[in-house]
């Protein structure tokens, strides 16, 4: 059993600085996690501390039985694969994949075989005898991915693999990578997994589960369904999904005993569940939360959920389009079928047009805390 466990993780670097406050995570045997967050948030230290190259300064990890906070690297059963692949620039592919394998006296027939098995598994059997110098970043990162699964490790780390290719390219490996996981896992032979990236596309489309952090703190571990669907604070339901949904500062009224939420001159009446959830919330501040995709955009003025606002941007991104509209003082972002939008913009921009949503959709958050409170 490879399961990953940190335990009031904390990390404080030599100057004073606090990167890592006290996180609790439990990742199973043979599950594919994703830590996503923005720039600083503390992915890669965290990473580092897993794989022994970063000093633990409270706390502890575990991986299966064994408490690792002072276990060397190589006795920890991990293989890392790096943003900049981290390729040995003198030796072919075929010694590459080798290198580790031989250190650890592996005999030779039983490297070649281990060797062959990564080279076909990744396609790398053509480019065996080539130099890293002769590779494309594509074929470079497979090579480090093939150095790490050679290994056989127990627990495998990626460090963003996929920042320095292009869109295209990112995207092919992003599917080999989670093809080869639920291969591996069908085999019952899967290493768990923790990915580290800041891209929420590759956050979402690899992970088992996904663990959102900022500023060191762990925001929200779920499913990336439940992460889009139901997410527990602002911070998450800013970070997840693109375009993000839109947050805005809100008020919520009660008239005859119905609450409902204010924008600019529109009541949008809530439903029971959400009334019931947020009735003590009525006169103070909060924030409403709704996804692009479910702010439908009309020629005329929307009477009982919605309003009227100007139309006053577009974004063509073919197959569909973003429609921006200010509604007072905020503007929304609706995502419209290509179709229906250009009939729209026929009629010209700085016009105004209805909008509508369900609040069936629409999450509420605490303006002082940022939870959600309709969850
Ligand atoms: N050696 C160090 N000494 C002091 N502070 C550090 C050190 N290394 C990193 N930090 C700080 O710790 C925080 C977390 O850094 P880390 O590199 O883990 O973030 P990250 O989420 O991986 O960011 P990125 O996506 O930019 O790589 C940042 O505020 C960073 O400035």
């Amino acid at each position: 059993m490879a399961e990953v466990i940190f335990n009031k993780l904390e990390k404080v670097y030599s100057n004073g600085f606090k990167a890592v406050h006290g996180i609790d995570l439990r990742i199973q045997d043979g599950e594919f996690m994703v830590i996503v967050g923005p720039s600083g948030c503390a992915k890669s230290t965290t990473l580092r501390m897993l794989a022994g190259l970063e000093t633990i300064s409270g706390g502890e990890i575990r991986i299966g039985s064994r408490v690792v906070n002072n276990l060397a690297p190589k006795a920890r059963g991990i293989a890392m694969v790096f943003q900049n692949y981290a390729l040995y620039p003198h030796m072919t592919v075929r010694e590459n994949l080798a290198f580790g394998l031989k250190l650890s006296k592996m005999p030779k027939e039983q490297i070649k075989t281990q060797v062959e098995e990564a080279a076909r598994i990744l396609e790398l059997e053509d480019l065996l005898e080539r130099l890293p110098r002769q590779l494309s970043g594509g074929q470079a990162q497979r090579v480090a991915v093939g150095r790490a699964i050679v290994k056989k490790p127990d627990v495998f780390l990626f460090d963003e693999p996929l920042s320095n290719l292009d869109a295209k390219l990112r995207a092919s490996m992003r599917i080999r990578i989670s093809d080869l996981h639920k291969h591996l896992k069908q085999s019952g032979k899967a290493a768990t997994t923790v990915y580290v990236t800041h891209d929420q596309t590759e956050a979402m489309t690899m992970g088992d589960r996904i663990c959102v952090m900022k500023l060191g703190h762990i925001m929200q571990v779920d499913t990336p369904d439940n992460l889009y669907h139901y997410p527990k604070n602002m911070f998450v339901a800013g970070f997840i999904g693109a375009p993000e949904m839109n947050i805005k500062p809100g008020q919520l009224v009660e008239s005859n005993g119905q609450v409902s939420l204010q924008i600019g001159h529109s009541l949008l009446t809530l439903n029971a569940h959400q009334q019931e959830k947020v009735r003590s919330y009525v006169g103070k501040p909060i924030f409403y939360g709704i996804r692009p995709e479910f702010v439908t955009i009309t020629e005329a003025a929307a009477l009982s959920n919605g309003g009227s606002g100007e139309l006053v941007r577009v974004e063509n991104m073919g197959h569909e389009f973003f429609i921006y509209i200010r509604v007072g003082d905020v503007e929304l972002t609706s995502r419209m079928p290509s179709d229906e939008a250009r009939v729209m913009i026929a009629k010209g921009l700085n016009r105004q047009i209805g909008f509508a949503f369900s609040m069936e959709h629409c999450h509420l958050f605490d303006a002082a805390t940022e939870n959600n409170i309709t969850l």
